[in-house]
């Protein structure tokens, strides 16, 4: 977490108090106040008082990017604390296995475990921290496991078949889990490796259990009546103030001008700061990296295709803001769809105001509807997709707008996705593509089989995020000025041919793959090398004409022409002027590519 976290707006957070009025262990506020947190946020002061002053179980459902990670990490860590300074005192040195974090994704793994380290970064040696996903070698792993961390994050399916092979791990001291995006973890049928995990627990020991998300649906009731015991559930949605952060817009279109509008758009530069684009499968992604790689726009891809460690610092990159463009696959999508009109009504049913609310644990709702037939059948989709989704959860920074260049199949989905803007009390906007109806399908090369539901969807988002308090409105632009530069973009498209797809794709996962394997060691040793690292090179030739990549000052908005000067030209790494500057910049040095080293 970085020092961008100090600029949270003011209404955002709970500022009728501050850490220290939870008489915390002063090593971990000395953490929290490196990390810049000054006030806790609503869902975190609610959730720290009711699991550390009332010992409560939380069932947490508060707006993405609202701080959910730290309300529960701060009280665990803040128990684990206070529970070794008594066993100190009675001499018992045995470490244990105390709290079991489970994730749905990778990334997510990876962003709560650094989180973790990052809090207890001045007790470090008392809580050891274990990123179970993090750990490819299974012997390597087992030594780890056997010396007991104190906190193990996971994603289910990874834990479970660790706790299958190794029979003297054990969870029964377990004392805090946590099922984190706990909805997305349910829907995509990590109900049995739940279900399975609960075998490995001591359900009639109390531990104190955490779930949370943005979305809650009824799935969760099977477990809440399993694992909690009196959950406080706590429904903060911050309605007042998240709406004045987070502006919506939507383009009605047909399929075919997304790419013009995409193009117009970030070549004139009418969004400004870091974009974050949302597309529905792995081939769209590739498309329209070509696509604009064609006009001189740079930008990244992160799928599940490619390996962990080269998502993992795509991530980090552009969270340091390497990068200003991400074409992110949301992958999700694919199947989510068949669920939408069921989603709703649990959506409609447990959306509400700002509420706290105590619920008795009553015998009788224990019989839960069983699980859904189409678990299963997500779970396979989801484990192929290797347990990545990027919509959910993972702290993007400073994003200044997400674009929904392919419109989601659910409003939950499109809850998750603009939430990768506005985050921790910052101003974020999102945009989203929608295909008219009529215009679905015209045109073979740019169509996409969910986009035939678009305004559909678009409905079932506008009143879905009606109730949580937003309206979505439509985005003004001067159409005529987009043909203009239509033209431009024909010529562009048709040179990006599935041949060109393909070949871009494996090019791609060729590229980093062996940046993955090869400079994992490489890395290690020279840190600093990561930098010369670039994910967002281009994938092929394609096109090289030099022309696209510039803008004529005549197809400019008038108002824009001056300035355009400076942004609608991006200069190429083949221009020698620029490479002779960069070779003096560097003392006559050449740099060493650490790519081409080790390729070799
Ligand atoms: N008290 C605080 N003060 C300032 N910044 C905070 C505070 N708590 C959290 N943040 C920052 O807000 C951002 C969002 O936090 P977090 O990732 O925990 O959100 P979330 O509620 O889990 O979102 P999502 O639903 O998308 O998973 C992070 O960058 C985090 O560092």
């Amino acid at each position: 977490m970085s020092d961008s976290n100090v600029a949270v707006s003011k209404d955002y957070v709970d500022d009728s108090i501050t850490f220290d009025n939870f008489n915390l262990d002063p090593r971990l506020i000395q953490a929290i106040n490196k990390l810049g947190f000054e006030h806790p946020t609503l869902i975190q002061s609610q959730s720290i008082k009711l699991s550390l002053q009332e010992k409560k179980d939380i069932i947490a459902k508060a707006s993405t990017g609202s701080g959910k990670t730290a309300a529960y990490c701060i009280p665990i860590i803040q128990s684990i604390l206070v529970g070794k300074e008594s066993s100190n005192s009675k001499n018992d040195n045995n470490n244990k296995i105390e709290t079991v974090i489970l994730v749905p994704t990778k990334e997510l793994a990876k962003q709560v475990s650094t989180f973790l380290k990052d809090l207890t970064i001045y007790c470090g040696k008392f809580i050891k921290i274990v990123n179970v996903n993090d750990i490819i070698n299974d012997k390597l792993l087992t030594t780890v496991l056997n010396e007991n961390p104190e906190i193990i994050v996971s994603t289910p399916s990874k834990l479970l078949s660790i706790l299958e092979l190794n029979s003297n791990i054990s969870l029964m001291e377990l004392k805090y889990l946590v099922i984190d995006e706990v909805d997305l973890i349910l829907s995509y049928g990590y109900d049995e490796d739940l279900e399975k995990l609960s075998n490995y627990l001591n359900l009639k020991q109390h531990m104190q259990v955490f779930m949370m998300s943005a979305t809650l649906n009824e799935d969760i009731n099977k477990f809440k009546f399993k694992f909690c015991n009196k959950p406080a559930i706590l429904k903060l949605q911050d309605l007042d103030n998240q709406n004045k952060r987070l502006l919506q817009y939507y383009i009605k279109t047909n399929e075919y001008d997304k790419f013009l509008l995409i193009y117009v758009i970030l070549k004139l530069n009418l969004i400004k700061g870091k974009i974050l684009i949302f597309v529905n499968n792995l081939d769209r992604g590739y498309k329209l990296k070509l696509f604009l790689q064609n006009f001189g726009i740079r930008s990244c891809i992160l799928n599940s295709e490619l390996p962990i460690n080269s998502r993992l610092h795509i991530l980090e990159e552009f969270n340091k803001n390497v990068y200003n463009l991400l074409i992110a696959t949301d992958e999700s999508n694919e199947y989510d769809e068949e669920e939408e009109e069921e989603e709703e009504e649990k959506i409609g049913e447990l959306e509400g105001e700002e509420k706290i609310e105590e619920e008795e644990n009553d015998e009788t709702k224990k019989q839960q509807k069983q699980n859904n037939n189409n678990n299963s059948k997500n779970k396979k989709k989801f484990e192929d997709a290797k347990e990545y989704s990027v919509s959910r959860g993972v702290d993007f920074k400073n994003v200044a707008c997400v674009i929904n260049f392919d419109l989601p199949t659910s409003s939950k989905a499109y809850i998750h996705r603009v939430g990768r803007t506005a985050r921790g009390g910052k101003n974020g906007m999102s945009l989203s593509f929608v295909t008219i109806k009529n215009e679905w399908g015209k045109h073979k090369q740019s169509s996409l089989p969910s986009a035939r539901k678009d305004e559909k969807i678009l409905n079932k988002i506008e009143r879905t995020q009606k109730k949580l308090g937003f309206q979505l409105e439509p985005y003004q632009f001067d159409k005529k000025q987009l043909d203009n530069f239509r033209y431009r973009m024909d010529d562009s498209f048709r040179s990006i041919t599935q041949t060109a797809i393909r070949e871009a794709r494996l090019k791609e996962i060729k590229m980093e793959l062996m940046t993955s394997e090869k400079l994992k060691r490489h890395f290690e040793e020279n840190p600093q090398d990561l930098e010369t690292l670039r994910h967002d090179k281009a994938l092929s030739k394609i096109r090289s004409d030099v022309n696209l990549k510039r803008i004529p000052d005549y197809l400019l908005p008038p108002g824009a022409r001056q300035d355009a000067k400076k942004l609608g030209f991006i200069p190429f790494a083949k221009n020698k002027k620029r490479q002779q500057g960069k070779k003096r910049g560097n003392g006559g040095k050449k740099k060493v590519d650490v790519l081409k080293k080790h390729r070799k």
